[in-house]
């Protein structure tokens, strides 16, 4: 075995292993505002600063940068004044807006904004995106039409004022959240969703286990064989559906293009006891970490049947159907020229939900723009697309992390989070379903920004309520982008902030490698402590039934004959009787075959339908309705007891009890 080569910087060591534990006294602080405020006037200055402060800032780092340094704030979301300055007006016009933007188009939008964040503001204030707001009227109408110009980009929503906050992503659009009405909200939501995300980690398949395959009447006709006697072989059993995880996967997308997934059938028996060849089974491939639930046609989230983690790991989820025997099974001493076949039993077939929440070791959060996918590309091979606008990461990225070839970590770059993400906005659900399975969290935060501590804070809290077990889960703190003036100057007040907590938080600048193997280092010694517990607890546990969806569908379809359940209709004379055996032994009945109603007949003597309905008090002309197959019932001369077809010869036959 080799050694794991890591060396641990004193920093590492002092890492706070404790969870984190929400503090309510941390409400924003007025003082924070009106300093951010007085000192962030000109983003346009803090440019031309942090070039002139660039040799400074270096100090703070083991060596110097000669990486461009790019002054980042407007794609923050900065102080009201910041916002209103031309400066940043003309910096708006630059983002990308074809990736994201969020507008607050008017008081009613304020209005809410102020609503939903109420009580528990922090950071962020969302009015700040009020466009009309943007000075003289003339400038307002400047900005539109410039904005409008883009139009081929993006599909821009005008004049919806009371719809509050508008998102739009890539062309699609969903309305912001509003307190009140979350049913209509949450399909709105959904709407909002661009088609690459829903694909990504949620899809709809369809399964169906093959049918299997009908047996036949056949007679055995030879030379010197006479009377050869019967030879129809059974029909073959219908493929399964299984469920696979694939190691290689990482997204759903692949359920883009193939929604349907059917076993095939049995063949059929044939002449000369032929048996019908098993239908060929079907194995849909699925990225670790989905989450498998049936898809109910009323909407309600279904329960989970399956969660499947581990790559390699397969459940047998849909069995397929019985095959139908043929006439020799139906030989016997009474009967030695039987008529009768039955069907191929129907494969089981249903719609499922598949969730994908990613797996990985560490998840990499933060505000939009912190530095997530550039930290994420330069401790791995990954090449997450980096940019200097928000929300230029919309879908996970994945990397692996190896120190040695026995020691890696998967790492993953999630999407930038905004405050209120836990209620969905800015398609926060999306992006924080991720988290949950990420055994430790990298909180990296843009030291750029005016406040640093309220970003951080309001991730924290973010993550909190949108899940208290993720307020739970190891982390650690990555103060970004040292290498900017204005980011070394904050260092020092978020580090005393964070101490105050019990934090010890890195700095890095992780564009020029600075810092980052400290945190790297960090985050994998917090992996293995937890990879070692969780090898604890693995070795307690009981194995995990995979099948158990296919085993409950057998259970069902060995359901007793005579375990049904009898209604009566009064108004039209119709009695039902209901009963899974029922129901699978009508489905096989192959009714073209001249014996096959004479087994029914039987089948109903023998399980008691007969008697239960003569009991409940059937009349002559009433109609029975067995699991589906209408029949007039009418009684047999000089019995009292006796069905709707037929006479009593069948009761000299025994027939091969029912499988
Ligand atoms: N000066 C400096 N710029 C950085 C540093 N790290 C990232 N950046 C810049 O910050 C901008 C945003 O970086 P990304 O890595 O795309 O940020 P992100 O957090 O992934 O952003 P989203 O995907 O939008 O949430 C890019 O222009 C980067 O070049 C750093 O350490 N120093
Ligand atoms: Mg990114």
């Amino acid at each position: 075995m080799s050694s794991v080569s890591i060396s641990f910087s004193p920093l590492a060591l002092s890492l706070p292993n404790k969870p984190y534990r929400k503090n309510p006294s941390q409400k924003p602080n007025p003082q924070f505002i009106s300093k951010s405020k007085s000192k962030s006037k000109s983003t346009s200055k803090s440019k031309a600063k942090s070039k002139s402060k660039s040799s400074s800032s270096d100090e703070k780092l083991t060596s110097s940068s000669s990486i461009a340094i790019e002054a980042t704030s407007y794609t923050r979301l900065p102080p009201r004044d910041d916002f209103l300055a031309s400066s940043l007006i003309d910096a708006y016009r630059e983002i990308k807006l074809s990736d994201s933007y969020v507008v607050t188009k008017s008081e009613e939008g304020q209005r809410i904004s102020k609503e939903l964040h109420g009580e528990k503001l922090i950071g962020f204030d969302y009015k700040e995106y009020e466009t009309p707001d943007v000075g003289e009227d003339d400038e307002d109408e400047d900005f539109e039409e410039d904005y409008d110009s883009d139009e081929e980009d993006i599909d821009y929503i005008e004049g919806r004022e009371e719809d509050g906050e508008i998102v739009v992503f890539g062309g699609e659009e969903f309305e912001g959240f509003k307190e009140g009405d979350e049913d209509e909200d949450e399909e709105e939501k959904e709407k909002g969703v661009p088609a690459v995300m829903r694909c990504f980690d949620r899809a709809k398949i369809f399964v169906k286990a093959g049918n299997g395959g009908n047996g036949v009447v056949a007679f055995r006709r030879e030379k010197f064989v006479p009377l050869g006697g019967p030879s129809g072989g059974d029909g073959g059993k219908g493929g399964n559906v299984y469920v696979e995880v694939d190691g290689a996967m990482n997204s759903l997308l692949p359920f883009r293009n193939c929604l349907h997934y059917r076993a095939g059938r049995g063949s059929h028996g044939q002449g000369s006891d032929q048996n019908g060849a098993k239908g060929e089974d079907v194995v849909v491939k699925i990225a670790p970490g989905t989450v498998i639930r049936e898809a109910r046609e009323d909407g309600v989230v279904g329960e989970v049947l399956l969660e499947l983690l581990h790559p390699g790991q397969r459940a047998l989820l849909l069995p397929g159907g019985r095959g139908g025997r043929g006439n020799a099974a139906f030989k016997s001493g009474m009967n030695k020229v039987p008529r009768i076949a039955e069907n191929g039993e129907e494969g089981h077939e249903m719609w499922l939900e598949l969730e994908l929440k990613l797996v990985a070791d560490v998840g990499i959060v933060g505000a939009p723009n912190a530095g997530k996918s550039t930290l994420l590309s330069v401790i791995s091979a990954a090449r997450p697309e980096i940019a200097n606008y928000p929300f230029t990461t919309l879908l996970p990225n994945l990397g692996v992390v190896s120190f040695d070839y026995d020691s890696t970590m998967i790492v993953a770059d999630l999407p930038g989070l905004l405050e209120g993400a836990h209620r969905g906005f800015g398609l926060g659900h999306e992006f924080l379903r991720h988290t949950e399975r990420c055994s430790v969290l990298v909180h990296v935060v843009d030291g750029s920004s005016p406040q640093p501590e309220y970003e951080f804070d309001a991730i924290r809290l973010e993550l909190e309520l949108f899940n208290p077990e993720l307020a739970e889960k190891p982390y650690l703190v990555a103060f970004n982008k040292m290498d900017l003036p204005e980011a070394s100057e904050r260092w020092e007040s978020f580090e005393q902030h964070l101490l105050a907590e019990d934090i010890q938080p890195f700095c890095m600048s992780a564009i020029s490698k600075q810092g980052t193997h400290e945190v790297v280092c960090a985050a994998y010694e917090l992996v293995r402590k937890i990879r070692e517990a969780a090898k604890e607890v693995e070795g307690l546990a009981a194995p995990v039934n995979l099948n158990h969806v296919a085993e409950e569908i057998k259970k069902k379809r060995a359901f007793p004959i005579n375990d049904f359940d009898i209604t009566h209709d009064s108004s039209s004379k119709t009695w039902h009787v209901v009963g899974d055996g029922l129901e699978r032994f009508v489905q096989m009945t192959n009714w073209s075959y001249v014996d096959s109603d004479k087994r029914f007949q039987h089948v109903l003597e023998a399980c008691g339908v007969n008697k239960s309905l003569i009991d409940r008090g059937v009349k002559e002309g009433d109609t029975v309705n067995i699991a589906g197959l209408e029949r007039i019932w009418y009684n047999a001369p000089g019995s009292a007891s006796s069905s709707g077809a037929k006479n009593k010869s069948t009761d000299s036959i025994r027939w091969p009890s029912w499988k």
